[in-house]
Order: C-alpha cells, then sequence, then structure tokens
C-alpha cells in the first residue's frame, strides 16, 4: 500500500481532528518510518527460490510455485515472500502431516496467522461450529434441497435483470448475493435470509478481515495494536460483530419466547444446531453474542469459497459451449421424475455436472498451496528437515503434472474426466467433486479437510442447475478463450471485469 493510502486512513480517523498538530506529525513520521515495513528475510536452512521473488509472490504465485517443482522437485524450498520466507514442501509431505492432530499441526491456526486473526477477530477456533458443521449440517443436507432452490428461484427472480435479450451480468456481485441468500437459508433460517441487512452484514465481514489485515501487515508487529484504529477496515470490524448481534437478536429473543407443540419438529438450521451443541458440550462462554460471532465466521468460510467456485464453472461453460447441451440433458434426464423439481437424489445422480465442477477446480482451485499447517509443536520430517514450533508450512499442490496417468491428459481441460473414471464399477463413490485425496487437494486433506464441502458442493449443484435450465450463457464477443485467473499470493481469483451475457430460454 502506498503512503498516501496510509495517510488517507490516518484522514478518516474520526478522533484525529481534534488530536494537536504534534501529536498527528508524530503520527505521520512514525507511519513513515514504518510504512515500508516488511519482515527480515531471516530463512529455514533449505533452497530459496528466487532472491526477488517478493512481487512475483504476490502476482503470479502460480508461475513461482511452478518453477519451484520443477527446479527442486522433491525437496523443500522456501520463496521470500512480503510476509517473510515461506516454506513450501512437495506434495508427499501432506502423508506425513495427515496423521498430525489439530492441536500438533493447525490448519485454522495457519490461516489465522495469515490474516492476523488476534486483530481480525478470526483466530477463533470453536468446536461448537465445527460440530454444527462436521455434524449436524453434513447429516442434514438432504433436508434442504427444496429450501435452498426455493431461495435460488426467489434471488433470480428478485435480484437478477430478467435477461429477454442477451444482458451481460457482472457474475461477482450477483453470485455473492445469491450464495448469501442461499446459505443463509440454512445458517439463519427463513425469513432472516432474505434480510437485507444481514446478507450485507455477513459478506462484508470477511472483505474487512482480508482488506484489514493485509493493511495492518504493512506496519511493524509493535505499532499493530495503535494501528488497527488507523484501519478503516479494521475499524469496522468491530462494528460488524455488534451489527450482527444486534440484527439476529429480534429472531433470537422470538426463538427463546416460543413454546413448540410437542408434535412440532424441531427446528433445523445452524443457529439451532449451534445452541444445542453447546448445551451438549457445556460451554458456558456461548451466549448469543458468541453465536453471532460464529455466524459471522461460518459465513465468511462458506460465502466467498462458494461463490469463486461458480463464477469459475461458469467462465469455464462460457469458454467451451459445447459442455452447456450434455450438461443440460443430464439435469433434465435425473429430474424427469419430478417435472423438474430438484430434489437430493438428483444431485448425486449429477454426475457430469460433479465431474465439470471438480475438473474446473483443479484448474481453478481456490488456493495453489490448499494444505497449510502451523507446527503447533516441532516436527521432524522423514527427510530430517525440522519444522520448528510456530512455523507454517503449505504444500505445493496445483502441480498438473503430478496428474495421476490414468486421469488422462493431466494439462487439458477435460470436464468430463472424472465421470468416465467413475463408470468402473469399483470407482464410482470415487472422483467426486466433494472427495479429498492425495491428488486431489482443493478441499484441504485428511482429517481436517474442509468440512463444509458437501454443502458446497450441493450449492454449487443447485444454483448450476437453476442457471443452466432456465438460461443460455456466453462471454461478451471481445472475451477470446477463458480468462486467466488472478492471483493474490496463493489465492486463485476469477478476472473481475468479464462479464458473463445470460439470455433466457
Ligand atoms: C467451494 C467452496 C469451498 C472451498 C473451495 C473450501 C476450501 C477449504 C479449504 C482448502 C480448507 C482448508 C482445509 C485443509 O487445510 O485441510 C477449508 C477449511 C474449512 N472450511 Fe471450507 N471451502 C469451501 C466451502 C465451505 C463451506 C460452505 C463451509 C461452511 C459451511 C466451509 C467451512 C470451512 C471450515 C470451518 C474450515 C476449517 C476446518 C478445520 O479447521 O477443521 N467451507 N475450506
Amino acid at each position: 500500500m502506498a503512503f498516501s493510502e496510509l495517510l488517507a486512513d490516518m484522514e478518516s480517523f474520526p478522533t484525529l481532528a481534534w488530536v494537536s498538530p504534534a501529536l498527528t506529525a508524530v503520527a505521520v513520521i512514525l507511519v513513515a518510518l514504518f510504512s515500508s515495513y516488511r519482515k527480515s528475510p531471516k530463512g529455514f536452512n533449505v533452497p530459496t527460490l528466487g532472491e526477488d521473488s517478493q512481487m512475483r509472490y504476490v502476482q503470479e504465485a502460480d508461475v513461482l510455485l511452478r518453477e519451484g517443482y520443477e527446479k527442486f522437485k522433491n525437496t523443500i524450498f522456501q520463496v521470500l515472500t512480503p510476509d517473510g520466507p515461506r516454506l513450501f514442501l512437495p506434495r508427499k509431505f501432506a502423508n506425513e502431516l495427515k496423521p498430525f492432530k489439530r492441536h500438533e499441526a493447525s490448519g485454522m491456526k495457519a490461516l489465522a496467522d495469515r490474516h492476523l486473526g488476534h486483530y481480525t477477530t478470526i483466530d477463533h477456533e470453536s468446536d461448537v461450529m465445527l460440530g454444527a458443521i462436521k455434524i449436524d449440517l453434513n447429516r442434514n443436507l438432504g433436508l434442504f434441497v427444496g429450501d435452498v432452490e426455493q431461495e435460488v428461484a426467489h434471488c433470480f427472480k428478485t435480484k437478477f435483470p430478467s435477461c429477454e435479450e442477451w444482458t451481460p451480468v457482472d457474475l461477482h456481485e450477483t453470485l455473492l448475493r445469491i450464495v448469501a441468500q442461499a446459505s443463509a437459508r440454512i445458517f439463519v433460517g427463513y425469513p432472516m435470509c432474505r434480510n437485507d441487512e444481514w446478507l450485507e452484514c455477513s459478506t462484508k465481514f470477511a472483505l474487512d478481515v482480508m482488506t484489514g489485515g493485509e493493511k495492518l501487515k504493512l506496519w511493524h508487529p509493535w505499532l499493530r495494536p495503535f494501528a488497527q484504529y488507523w484501519i478503516p477496515e479494521m475499524r469496522r470490524i468491530r462494528g460488524d460483530h455488534q451489527r450482527a448481534l444486534d440484527l439476529l437478536m429480534p429472531e433470537l429473543k422470538k426463538r427463546a419466547a416460543e413454546t413448540r407443540q410437542p408434535d412440532e419438529p424441531p427446528r433445523q438450521d445452524m443457529i439451532q444446531w449451534m445452541q444445542q451443541r453447546a448445551q451438549k458440550l457445556g460451554d458456558k462462554s456461548f451466549d448469543y453474542k458468541e453465536l453471532a460471532n460464529l455466524q459471522m465466521l461460518t459465513a465468511t468460510a462458506a460465502i466467498h469459497t462458494t461463490r469463486l467456485a461458480i463464477i469459475h464453472a461458469l467462465y469455464d461453460i462460457a469458454a467451451r459451449p459445447e459442455y452447456i447441451a450434455p450438461l443440460r440433458e443430464e439435469i433434465r434426464e435425473v429430474t424427469k421424475d419430478t417435472n423438474g423439481i430438484l430434489q437430493k437424489q438428483h444431485l448425486t445422480q449429477m454426475r457430469k455436472l460433479d465431474s465439470f465442477m471438480k475438473e474446473s477446480q483443479r484448474h481453478s482451485p481456490p488456493s495453489v498451496a490448499t494444505y497449510q499447517r502451523k507446527a503447533m509443536i516441532p516436527i521432524d520430517l522423514s527427510n530430517g528437515f525440522h519444522i520448528p514450533k510456530g512455523t507454517i508450512v503449505q504444500c505445493n499442490t496445483n502441480i498438473l503434472d503430478e496428474t495421476p496417468a490414468a486421469w488422462g491428459a493431466p494439462h487439458e481441460f477435460d470436464g468430463f474426466r472424472f465421470y468416465r473414471l467413475r463408470e468402473n464399477p469399483e470407482d464410482t463413490n470415487r472422483f467426486q467433486f466433494a472427495s479429498p485425496s492425495y491428488d486431489s487437494m482443493q478441499f484441504g486433506f485428511g482429517n481436517d479437510a474442509c468440512p463444509g464441502r458437501f454443502f458446497a458442493s450441493n450449492q454449487i449443484k443447485i444454483i448450476l442447475s437453476y442457471i443452466l435450465s432456465n438460461y443460455d450463457i456466453k462471454f461478451e464477443d471481445s472475451v477470446k478463450g477463458r480468462p486467466k485467473n488472478f492471483m493474490f499470493e496463493v489465492n486463485v481469483m476469477a478476472d473481475p471485469t468479464v462479464k458473463v451475457l445470460f439470455k433466457k430460454l
């Protein structure tokens, strides 16, 4: 971030107007001294990839990590990044880290550290939240197919252009609303899932965390306790939590006051599951405030990741229109007994769509280094490398050359490769979108792989099948081929400048 941007942040700090000019001058000098702060490159005893890699790491980590793979193959290497040296392990070490428990090698702590979770409030591990996702949500997924489809249809009717003619649509913005509302149907229930303020609050929080964390990283660690008050996003985070509580309160009070009839089935949504889990676990610290925080954290983990996977898939479909007819035909075929109304078994039967989603994610994963862990204890690897306690490591998980030979041409986009692999009766339950494996770590790997992946798989299928059944899609004429992804460090983003044209069928 430029010095001028930091100053702009300072100017927006409300109290600065009445702070003495001398104090402001001191603050300006401190900003000047520390705005270019970067962690000193105190590296590890492994080869370093390119001494001048810092900017390349920010803008093209995919290319850089590929170079690392070609140069070092099965050797651990480090990259000098703006946050200091980072260790990249060849994929095979994921197998060695897998047996470690989360209090020994933690994915959550790695993520929290990356986003300065202590300040951005995401350093918050909760058994209530993990249990509600891993157990309750996954157990009840089938219940919600109709409800989610209803929310998706409602969103398209109320928030989407009519598309009688070819109409350009900003997928980033529109899908944020659709995914947020469809997810909120299960997280906070109806009618809260249509509350505009709630949807805005629960989706903006993630952006504040990401941007606020990045801005705060530019400050020297000693100054961060003060600098957090200068950065608008960091100041907003506190407000986001309070606003979430205020917005949820009427619903929580309503539920607390209601007596359900004995023959009434229990409510099924994340609010209910979290409350029940907290009771079961005897979690004394769980109150309405904590519930609101956990809702925000769940939305943060769920919404942007799912939206991005859908955008990538739509870019892949628009770039390869030959897939539209077979995908549409599959949707029509599996739902023909219910006149096009989706039921849970239909989602399992959509094997071509599942394969297409997995192939899209293979080419456009959420990150090119998905398996990241913070060593909470010292860990020794089989090659003698010692990971000191407190160190974050990640695996170089997006090297297409490592694709198993049986999967076919590794670099090609083959939307139905997993569909064909599953035709082998022994493999019929393998190679699914929501099945992480050693060769497919887009959702992570092992016990702590993404617990929301089954839910995400359903949400993506419901939304894509709605689009394919109701619209034709294509790129604007100016777009040639599949738009190249953008990188921010190891994170893979879909080009936000591209518009997809929609036309109602
Ligand atoms: C396409 C959508 C999604 C993608 C690509 C994705 C990806 C990931 C990845 C790569 C991890 C790290 C796993 C590891 O390090 O082994 C993760 C963790 C996690 N995800 Fe997802 N995710 C998605 C959707 C969701 C949804 C919908 C939810 C919630 C309903 C969710 C909740 C979580 C949580 C709570 C964790 C931390 C798990 C733990 O520490 O045990 N994710 N996700």
